[in-house]
């Protein structure tokens, strides 16, 4: 079953978690295919679960953290981001919620605090180029 917007499509939620100065960028674990590639963490919404809900219970289940979330950072078009013909994307900013640093608990091998003129230096999932674009122009805009 379909939890996304579009026609078919999965819906995939993930957070740009921030600090003064950085984002939190999460390399994964897994699978073979996408493993070493590096994303925003976050996970697929499960049916009847709401996106917000999805990812709040994404970031605690993969960092053991919680999370404040803040606006949606949307795709050119005004929706979700494309991922490929099964699965799309909502990202939002978020902030801890707490002073627990986050931890890999499985999905990741490695997170980084990546300052984000320095973002488009990580060997990211392809369909997160565009999005890591926004989020430098985003963040170059609320200075
Ligand atoms: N979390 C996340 N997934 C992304 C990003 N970019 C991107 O292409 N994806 C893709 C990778 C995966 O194909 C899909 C997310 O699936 P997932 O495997 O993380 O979902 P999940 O944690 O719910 O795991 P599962 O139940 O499917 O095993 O979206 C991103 O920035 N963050």
């Amino acid at each position: 079953m379909s939890t996304g917007t579009g026609p078919g499509r999965q819906l995939v939620v993930a957070a740009v978690i921030t600090s003064d100065t950085a984002v939190l960028a999460a390399r994964r674990s897994y699978p073979p295919s996408l493993a070493g590639k590096w994303e925003f963490p976050g996970g697929k919404a499960e049916p009847g679960e709401g996106p917000e809900q999805a990812l709040v219970r994404e970031l605690a289940e993969e960092l053991a953290v919680e999370v404040e979330l803040g606006t949606e950072i949307t795709a050119p078009a005004g929706g979700p981001w494309p991922i490929d013909e099964r699965l799309e994307l909502r990202l939002w900013w978020a902030r801890l919620a707490s002073d627990e640093a986050p931890r890999p608990l499985g999905s990741h091998d490695r997170l980084s605090w990546v300052e984000p003129d320095d973002l488009p230096s990580l060997d990211w999932l392809p369909a997160d180029r565009p999005m890591i674009g926004r989020i430098r122009q985003l963040w170059q805009g609320r200075r």
